[in-house]
C-alpha cells in the first residue's frame, strides 16, 4: 500500500537550495505528516574527479555551493531531476531562473498530479507578445499544478548560518498556508504568509535590478545617501510596476520581509550588488565578473533588468521606470554607469507632490 506521508522534492541545489534543504531536512523530521527523506535534485558536475552527487550523499555537505555546512543526512542528493520529484507531493524550485523552462519540460507528465509547487526562485522570464511571465506561473501553467511563492531578506550563508531573518510566503490557499509554513519555518527564519501572491514574486524578481544600481553606487564610491536614493526609487518603481501590470496587489506587501527587508539585505550583501561594483571598478563585463567571482552560482539581476525592459520598451513606457532603463543600460554595455545620476536626476518622483488647493496657493503667493 503507497504511503500516506507526504514527500518533498527540493528542485535545486545552489547556494539558496542547500541552505533551504537544510531546513526543511530538519522540519520533516519533527512533522509527522512528512516522509522522513527528502529528494535534492542537483545538476551533476565533477569535483576533483567525483560526482558531486556523490560527495553529497557521502559527506553531507554540498562542496562547491555551501561549503562548511552539513545538511541533514535525510536530504539525499539525486541527478535526475525526474527521479528526485516523480513521487514528491511538495515540489520547492530553487533553481536559477534561466534554467526553469528546461526542467518543466523534462518533469511535464512525469510527476504527481496532486503535487504542490513552492517557488523560491527570484526572476522572470519573457512571455510571447513582448511581456514577462511570473515563474510560478510558468510552473503552474507547463506542470498542471498550483505553485506559491517564498521570497525575502535571505542571504543564503546567513540562513545556513541560522542567523535570525525573516521570509514571506505568498499563499491564497488558506490551508495550506499553514502546512508551508510549517514546512519552513524555524526558531531563526521566521515565515510571514499573505495572499499577495505575485506581489510577492515580482517584488523578489526587481529587487535584484536594484541591487545592481547599489553595487554601481558603490563601484563609484557615491557613499550612503546616493545608495539610499536608489534603494527609495527602486522601491517606487517596484510599487509602480505591480500597480500597471499586476493591479489589485496591496502596498502593504511591500513592507513584508520580500519588499523593503529584501531590498535592504540585496542592495547591501547580495552577489548582484558584488559583481556591480566589480563591474564599475574593473571595466570587465558582467558575465566575466560572475564566472570568476561566484564559483558557479548564477547572476539574476541583469537578466531580470533585460527582461522589463524588453517589456517596458515594447509597451512605450521606458520613462515610468528610469532607475530599471538606466541599470540595464549600464548591464547591457549601452551606458558608462557613470551615468546613473544623471539618468534618475529627473525621476518622476521628484515631481512637487502637494495638491494645489486653496491653502497651498495662499501660503505660497507673496502678499501683494
Ligand atoms: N543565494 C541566495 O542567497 C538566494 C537567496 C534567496 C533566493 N535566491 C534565489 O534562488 C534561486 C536559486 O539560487 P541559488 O543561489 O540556489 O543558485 P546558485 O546561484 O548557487 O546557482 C547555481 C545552481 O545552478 C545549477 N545549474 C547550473 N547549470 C544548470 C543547468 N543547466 N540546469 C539546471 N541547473 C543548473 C548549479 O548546479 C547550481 O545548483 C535564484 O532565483 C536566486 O535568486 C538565492
Ligand atoms: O545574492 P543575490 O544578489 O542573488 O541576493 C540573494 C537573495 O535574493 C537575498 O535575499
Amino acid at each position: 500500500m503507497p504511503s500516506k506521508l507526504k514527500k518533498v522534492c527540493i528542485i535545486g541545489s545552489g547556494n539558496w537550495g542547500s541552505a533551504i534543504a537544510k531546513i526543511i531536512g530538519k522540519n520533516v523530521q519533527k512533522l509527522p505528516q512528512f516522509d522522513n527523506e527528502v529528494t535534492m535534485y542537483v545538476y551533476e558536475e565533477i569535483m576533483n574527479g567525483e560526482k558531486l552527487t556523490e560527495i553529497i550523499n557521502e559527506t553531507h555537505e554540498n562542496v562547491k555551493y555551501l561549503p562548511g555546512h552539513i545538511l541533514p543526512e535525510n536530504v539525499v542528493a539525486v541527478p535526475d531531476v525526474v527521479d528526485a520529484a516523480k513521487d514528491a507531493d511538495f515540489l520547492i524550485f530553487v533553481v536559477p531562473h534561466q534554467f526553469i523552462r528546461t526542467l518543466c519540460s523534462t518533469l511535464l507528465g512525469k510527476i504527481k498530479p496532486t503535487a504542490v509547487g513552492l517557488s523560491l526562485i527570484k526572476g522572470f522570464d519573457q512571455a510571447a507578445g513582448g511581456g514577462i511571465e511570473l515563474i510560478s506561473h510558468i510552473i503552474s501553467r507547463h506542470l498542471r499544478i498550483a505553485c506559491h511563492v517564498l521570497m525575502g531578506a535571505n542571504l543564503a550563508g546567513e540562513v545556513a548560518n541560522e542567523n535570525f531573518c525573516e521570509t514571506t510566503i505568498g499563499c491564497r490557499n488558506f490551508r495550506l498556508a499553514q502546512t508551508l509554513k510549517d514546512l519552513i519555518e524555524t526558531d531563526y527564519f521566521r515565515v510571514v504568509v499573505v495572499n499577495d501572491e505575485e506581489a510577492v514574486e515580482v517584488c523578489g524578481a526587481l529587487k535584484n535590478i536594484v541591487a545592481c544600481g547599489a553595487g554601481f553606487v558603490d563601484g563609484l564610491g557615491l557613499g550612503d545617501n546616493t545608495k539610499a536614493a536608489v534603494i527609495r526609487l527602486g522601491l517606487m518603481e517596484m510599487i509602480k510596476f505591480v500597480e500597471i501590470f499586476y493591479p489589485g496587489c496591496k502596498l502593504s506587501t511591500f513592507f513584508e520581509s520580500c519588499g523593503v527587508g529584501d531590498l535592504v539585505t540585496t542592495c547591501y550583501g547580495g552577489r548582484n550588488r558584488r559583481v556591480s561594483e566589480a563591474f564599475v571598478k574593473t571595466g570587465k563585463s558582467i558575465k566575466q565578473l560572475e564566472d570568476e567571482l561566484l564559483n558557479g552560482q548564477k547572476l539574476q539581476g541583469p537578466f531580470t533588468a533585460e527582461e522589463v525592459n524588453f517589456m517596458s520598451k515594447t509597451k512605450n513606457m521606458q520613462d515610468k521606470f528610469p532607475l530599471f532603463t538606466a541599470i540595464h543600460n549600464i548591464c547591457a554595455g549601452k551606458l558608462p554607469a557613470a551615468e546613473l545620476i544623471n539618468c534618475i536626476r529627473n525621476h518622476p518622483e521628484h515631481m512637487v507632490k502637494v495638491e494645489p488647493d486653496e491653502s497651498f496657493s495662499a501660503e505660497s503667493e507673496p502678499a501683494e
